[in-house]
């Protein structure tokens, strides 16, 4: 069942087996599976509301309403960016049942072989490699071979990387975008950007359709999907929403099976234990912010904060990796563009008219059609940020319009690139002993020579992609910088158009059995402590080059059978 407030549990007299820290993307997947067996009881906590009934977050074409400064995102702010003129940039995270899988883009994109194998090659640890990981992709994985406009997908992907009998939906877009055919032309033009049949079979290098975690032509998030009625209703399985997790408690000496939280910011503090196992899946912001608060980090920077430092673990924070995205829109020659239906309220309703009575039409979609996965040339510079030579370092986001407020004239077309492969890492720390005070966020986006370089050598490729025959009569010009701009007005332009893409993982990082880094052991368990398991996309010590979500999903997967083996039944 999904309860609203505290009043309402305390009314049942429940105990617990597992306590499920947040009902996020990955949160929810373990709830899911470790409820799976009648005689474990789960309850999830989590601090934000239903995300039902919010437009918003359900019809795919809003994706970019969800957030910031909305009441379903923690509208974080980073600390200034160095790299970035000392830009103080936003930082949404889902606050919401379904957590970020709820606000997000839903693009489904698992990235590279070579990503997992080097995760798995770090931490000794077999289990983390891309074969070992495909069955729970699959275990995940719903895909459905039904658009919403009846397209023949043949073409399109590749059936033998894909599950269809999982639990979340992915689908391929419904609704043509007027720029796909020239995108497809502008492919056979140069060997630069070549067609992909499928970005998720490992080798994602290329430019195909993308795929994305969309059922029917609404948004497939975690609450959907795993918190379907058929799954909520099981009567071992309780969700309190409204509940912000303070700390998590040490029951014994080494174990940390109990939890501290507040049902409403002014009300009194409230404490659970569970008897067999606290889940913590808050995310690579709150995750590491919630560990720190309970005395779980580097001892010293802990007792000068007032906190009782409980175990020293000096990881915790550390290491924390996002990608980075730079804004970059072309004016065309064309007015079938976003910015006409943005700029005439009719139009708007027409559309959502047509997505609420038919689910048809442009909001069926997030608002592009396909994607490309792209290695630069290093010229020999730097060594290869990348997990290997067929792992990407930077992303194509290709969309008919522009992103975010358009100019108030002109019709636009967006490629974005993204930076895949990272070299810089930043941080999350705390500054106050208060755990309802926000944390410190720092991604330290582009914080290296290395990752400006890869970035600038983005901005090239993309030039050279928009100069292709294809696109002769459609781009009129790149908006912000020209065709033929100096690496310095480059560099300088970066600089401005660049924000983060919120793929953050890392800072609880797992690493070897016996390390003396990082926070969890390969099995997901914090490093020397019993009873807590850290189940979220902070776990991973390297970044995979694509958006985060697929991953954060087979994580969840692959720890619900890693507890489920540790108490005896899988
Ligand atoms: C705007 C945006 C667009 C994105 N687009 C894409 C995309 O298109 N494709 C993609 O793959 N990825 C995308 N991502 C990233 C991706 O969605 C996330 O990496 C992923 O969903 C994170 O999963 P998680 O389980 O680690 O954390 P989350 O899903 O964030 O779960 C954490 C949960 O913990 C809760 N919580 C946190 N602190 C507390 C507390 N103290 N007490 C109680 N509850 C708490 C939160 O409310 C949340 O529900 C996007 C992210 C953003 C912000």
């Amino acid at each position: 069942a999904i309860l609203n407030n505290v009043a309402e549990l305390n009314k049942l007299r429940l105990t617990f087996d597992f306590i499920v820290l947040e009902g996020g993307t990955a949160g929810n997947v373990v709830a899911n599976r470790l409820s799976e067996n009648p005689t474990h009881k789960v309850l999830v906590l989590e601090a934000g509301g239903s995300n039902e009934d919010v437009m918003e977050i359900i019809v795919p074409g809003y994706c970019t309403r969800t957030s910031p400064n909305t009441a379903q995102s923690w509208n974080y702010t980073t600390t200034p960016q160095t790299a970035l003129n000392d830009r103080v940039l936003i930082y949404p995270r889902g606050f919401v049942l379904g957590g970020t899988s709820s606000i997000n883009y839903m693009n489904y994109a698992r990235g590279s072989k070579e990503d997992f194998d080097r995760i798995a090659k770090v931490l000794g640890d077999e289990g983390w490699s891309w074969d070992s990981l495909m069955p729970y992709r699959f275990k995940n994985e719903r895909f459905n071979l039904q658009t919403q406009d009846n397209h023949n997908i043949t073409g399109e992907f590749d059936p033998k990387y894909h599950g269809f009998n999982g639990i979340n939906t992915v689908s391929l877009p419904g609704f043509p975008t007027p720029i796909d055919n020239r995108t497809l032309k502008a492919m056979t033009e140069s060997t630069e950007f070549p067609f992909v049949l499928d970005m998720n079979s490992g080798f994602p290098l290329g430019v195909g359709y993308g795929q994305t975690t969309i059922k029917n032509g609404s948004r497939s998030s975690s609450a959907t999907s795993y918190l379907a009625p058929q799954f909520v209703s099981r009567p071992n399985l309780h969700v309190l929403l409204n509940a912000h997790v303070t700390r998590v408690l040490e029951t014994g000496p080494g174990v940390f099976r109990g939890v501290e939280f507040v049902g409403n910011l002014n009300g009194p503090t409230l404490h659970l234990t569970a008897e067999k196992g606290i889940i913590l899946a808050a995310g690579s912001v709150e995750t590491p912010n919630m560990l720190l608060h309970s005395g779980i980090g580097n001892s010293s920077t802990l007792k000068a904060l007032g906190i009782k430092p409980l175990h020293n673990l000096p990881s915790v924070g550390q290491n924390l990796t996002d990608h980075t995205l730079a804004f970059l829109s072309f004016m065309v020659n064309s007015d079938n563009t976003w910015e006409t239906a943005e700029r005439n309220t009719t139009m708007a309703l027409e559309e959502f008219a047509q997505w609420n009575a038919t689910r048809t039409g442009p909001l069926v979609d997030f608002p592009g059609s396909l994607f490309g996965w792209v290695r630069a040339d290093l010229e020999g510079k730097f060594p290869d940020p990348a997990a290997g030579p067929n792992t990407p370092h930077y992303q194509l986001i290709i969309g008919n319009g522009f992103f975010g407020p358009p100019p108030a004239t002109g019709n636009f077309m967006s490629i974005l690139p993204a930076l895949v492969a990272p070299t810089a890492r930043g941080s999350i720390t705390i500054n106050s002993s208060d755990p309802l005070a926000p944390p410190i966020i720092n991604p330290n986006q582009l914080g290296t020579a290395s990752d400006v370089f890869v970035m600038r050598q983005a901005l090239k490729g993309i030039l050279r992609f928009a100069s292709l025959p294809a696109w002769s009569d459609y781009i009129i010009s790149p908006v912000g910088i020209n065709f033929n701009s100096t690496d310095d007005e480059l560099d300088a332009y970066i600089r401005e158009a660049s924000v983060a893409a919120y793929h953050t993982v890392g800072s609880a990082s797992m690493s070897p059995r016996g390390a003396s880094w990082g926070v969890l052991d390969p099995d997901l368990r914090v490093k020397g402590l019993t009873g807590l398991r850290i189940v979220d996309l902070s776990v991973l010590p390297h970044i995979p080059s694509a958006d985060t979500q697929a991953t954060a999903y087979a994580i969840a997967e692959k720890a619900a059978d890693l507890i489920k083996e540790s108490w005896g039944y899988l």
